[in-house]
C-alpha cells in the first residue's frame, strides 16, 4: 500500500491508498499513526463508483469525521497528477467536492455551500447562528462570548477578536469544543479581521487540537465574517502555516478554497 505524508499550509496528513488494499484501522492504530507521523488527520483514499476517489477522514484522536478542507487539496493534487485531468471529483461523507489547479502551483477545492441552519451545525437548541448564546470565563466578565456558527460539512464556532495572539487557545479551545451546545463537538476559530479582504485566523480543531491551518475553518471564518458584514466575500486568510484564499461566490453559493500543498515523503508499506 502506498503512503503519502503531505501538508496543506502546515495542516499535516498521513494519506493511505486504500483503493486496492483494504485499510480498516482501529482507533488505537489511527492514534499511533498520527503520533508517529505527526499527522493532524489520517486519510484513506478509497474507490468510488462514480467519483474519482472517496476520501475517508480520521482525526488524530481516532474519531472519523466527514470533512477536511486541506486534506481535500492534498488528495486533489494526487488525483490530478494520477489522472491527468483538469478537474477531479472527491466524494467525502459530507459532500462531493471538486479540485483543480490554480496559479503558482496552488490547488483549489470547491467546498460546496455552507450550511446555516442551527440543526445543520448541529446545535443542541435553536439559536441565532450569527452569535450563539455562549460565554467563556466569569459570568459577569466573560473572556469570549457569542461565537458565530456554521457548518462546512463539519461544525465551526468562530469568535471575532481584536488580537488572536492575546488568547490562550489550548486552554479556551477545549471549553468550546465540547460545550453542551454542540452535541457533536465543534472546531473553534479565533478570527481577527485585519481589513475587508484579510483575516488572521487560528483554529482549535475538534479532536485534533491547535493545528497550523484548518481549511474548513478558513471557509467557516470567511462565511461568518461576510455574513456579519465585516468583510467582503473574498479574503486572504493568514494561518500559522501559510495563507489560504477563500472565495464565497454569489453565483452558486459555493465556497472555493485555494492554497498550497506539499508532499513531504512517499513510501510503500
Ligand atoms: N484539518 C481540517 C479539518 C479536520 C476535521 C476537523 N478536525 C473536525 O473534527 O471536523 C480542515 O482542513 O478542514
Amino acid at each position: 500500500m502506498k503512503l503519502w505524508k503531505m501538508n496543506g499550509a502546515g495542516n499535516a496528513f498521513a494519506i493511505f491508498d486504500a483503493r486496492s488494499t483494504a485499510f480498516t484501522p482501529t482507533v488505537e492504530q489511527i492514534r499511533k499513526i498520527a503520533a508517529d507521523l505527526k499527522a493532524d488527520q489520517v486519510i484513506a483514499m478509497e474507490r468510488d463508483a462514480t467519483k474519482d476517489v472517496f476520501m475517508r477522514i480520521w482525526n488524530s484522536d481516532g474519531s472519523e469525521v466527514s470533512a477536511c478542507g486541506n486534506a481535500t487539496r492534498c488528495v486533489g493534487l494526487l488525483m490530478l497528477d494520477e489522472t491527468g485531468k483538469d478537474r477531479v471529483t472527491i466524494q467525502t461523507e459530507a459532500d462531493m467536492l471538486r479540485a483543480s489547479r490554480a496559479e503558482g502551483g496552488l490547488i483549489t477545492v470547491d467546498m460546496g455551500s455552507p450550511q446555516m441552519g442551527w440543526e445543520d451545525i448541529p446545535l443542541s437548541e435553536k439559536m441565532d447562528v450569527r452569535g450563539v448564546d455562549l460565554k467563556i470565563g466569569p459570568i459577569d466578565a466573560p473572556i469570549l462570548s457569542r461565537p458565530a456558527v456554521v457548518s462546512m460539512g463539519n461544525p465551526h464556532a468562530v469568535f471575532f477578536v481584536k488580537d488572536v495572539d492575546a488568547y490562550d487557545i489550548p486552554a479556551i479551545g477545549p471549553l468550546v469544543e465540547w460545550h453542551p451546545l454542540f452535541p457533536e463537538g465543534t472546531n473553534v476559530g479565533f478570527a481577527q479581521v485585519i481589513d475587508r479582504e484579510t483575516i488572521r485566523l487560528r483554529v482549535w480543531e475538534r479532536a485534533a487540537g491547535l493545528t497550523k491551518a484548518c481549511g474548513t475553518g478558513a471557509c467557516a471564518a470567511l462565511v461568518c465574517a461576510a455574513r456579519a458584514g465585516l468583510t467582503g466575500r473574498k479574503a486572504r486568510m493568514i494561518l500559522d502555516g501559510g495563507d489560504l484564499f477563500i472565495d464565497w461566490r454569489e453565483t452558486d453559493d459555493h465556497v472555493y478554497m485555494t492554497g498550497p500543498v506539499e508532499l513531504e515523503f512517499e513510501a510503500e508499506i
